[in-house]
């Protein structure tokens, strides 16, 4: 039996999303910006798409959706573009983020502080979230730029996005999120939450890699990260990719549907708890964060004395996938940064693992799941140098 239990790296496409993106390969392939039928052909569904996109995240007519390549292209739009406009044109030099974001976002920020931005990063607690008040705590006059997940991609926390929403729309800073974790698994609406900027990739909930958009509600535009053609109103130069943004459309809609959300709460849910509870019966294992306020299909457990990669190798070899965290930082065997965000120890940030299911995970598959984590716990216990059972230490989370 294979279980793919690594959703929050990347999805499986739908089905149906693969069917509505097949005709626009070899059939109605023209270039979407050409004036002949070949490219007009492609139009209607890339229209009908956008008006799937807009609707899963509730975005105003007169607001932009830029089609890019996935939300690290998203995020780097943001960053750099207040980057242009608010710092180096402008008279701000601050930037406000968390210490949890993907590297996506702390990564272009540590960039733009070699160019001499000042950035704050927020420390969360240890549930591995911020308050709001702490956001608040931090604007001042040269504030250019507030971006806070939406929801943790390791741990699965939620933050507090709609009170930070208010309190930059009441401070006039313009506030971005990065969603990625967050579509089709929780409701998103950057009206009720006061967005200006929202990241978004098709892969996580279950279109096609290579596509992903960003949301920039009217009257925030920022200068391009892409010069050079007129596509996306100019907001993003390059040829669309016309099959993945069709996909990414309906994969949307399949997604942030009322059925897609409840079921997500309710099923994916009780199949993670399923399979988080059984682990958490063994001794001296821990949820990182915590089991409250995060998304329905994740939970990044510690399982002291056994290394992260240990784990994933030995349910690799009865062909169950899982991650240590973020893929992008899979290969190294740096300590989790989430996890030390945390105050984890040292031992403890290198014990992680996280599980994150979807839609197309069974009962069967996370049966066949717990007997082997349970097995595979047991083995590298019992052949760990360092690894002894002390009863006291038995905790079942942070
Ligand atoms: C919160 C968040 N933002 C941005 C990205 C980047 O998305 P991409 O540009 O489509 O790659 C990811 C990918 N996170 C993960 C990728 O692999 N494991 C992860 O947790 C993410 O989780």
């Amino acid at each position: 039996m294979e279980v793919y239990l690594d959703n929050n790296a990347t999805t499986k496409v739908d089905p149906e999303v693969f069917k509505a993106m097949e005709p626009f390969f070899c059939h109605i392939y023209g270039n979407p910006n050409s004036l002949h039928k070949f490219g007009a052909g492609t139009h209607p569904k890339m229209v009908e798409a956008l008006d799937y996109l807009y609707a899963g995240i509730n975005a105003a007519d007169q607001d932009d959706i830029i089609i890019t390549a996935n939300a690290t292209e998203s995020n780097n739009t943001v960053i750099k573009g207040i980057w242009v406009d608010k710092i180096l044109n402008g008279n701000k030099n601050h930037i406000i983020t968390s210490e949890v974001e993907h590297p996506s976002i702390t990564a272009v920020c540590k960039f733009l502080e070699t160019q001499g931005v000042s950035v704050t990063y927020l420390p969360v607690n240890e549930e591995g979230v911020l308050e709001a008040q702490q956001v608040a705590d931090y604007i001042k006059e040269e504030t250019a730029l507030v971006s806070i997940m939406w929801a943790n991609n390791e741990t699965g926390k939620l933050f507090p996005i709609k009170e930070i929403g208010q309190i930059c729309r009441d401070a006039g800073v313009p506030f971005h999120t990065d969603a990625t974790q967050a579509i089709g698994k929780i409701p998103v609406d950057v009206q009720a939450c006061n967005v200006n900027y929202l990241s978004f990739s098709a892969h996580k909930f279950h279109g096609p890699k290579g596509v992903g958009g960003l949301y920039v509600e009217k009257g925030f535009e920022l200068t391009p990260l892409l010069h050079g053609g007129e596509q996306m109103g100019g907001h993003r130069a390059g040829t669309v990719d016309v099959a993945s943004m069709i996909g990414m459309g309906v994969a949307m809609k399949l997604a942030t549907s009322p059925e897609a959300l409840a079921y997500e709460n309710t099923e994916v849910k009780r199949l993670r708890d399923k399979l988080e509870s059984a682990i958490l019966e063994i001794p001296e294992t821990i949820v990182i964060g915590g089991k409250e306020n995060r998304t329905p299909n994740t939970t990044l457990i510690s399982i002291r004395g056994v290394e992260g990669e240990s784990m994933l190798w030995d349910m690799n070899q009865k062909t169950i996938g899982a991650s240590t965290g973020s893929a992008c930082a899979s290969e190294d065997l740096e300590a989790n940064p989430v996890m030390n965000a945390f105050g984890s120890d040292s031992e403890l940030a290198h014990t992680g693992v996280r599980f994150s299911l979807s839609r197309f995970n069974t009962e069967e598959e996370i049966d066949y799941a717990i007997s082997v984590i349970k097995g595979a716990i047991a083995r590298l216990r019992s052949i760990s140098s360092s690894y002894a059972y002390t009863p006291k230490n038995h905790v079942s989370e942070l």
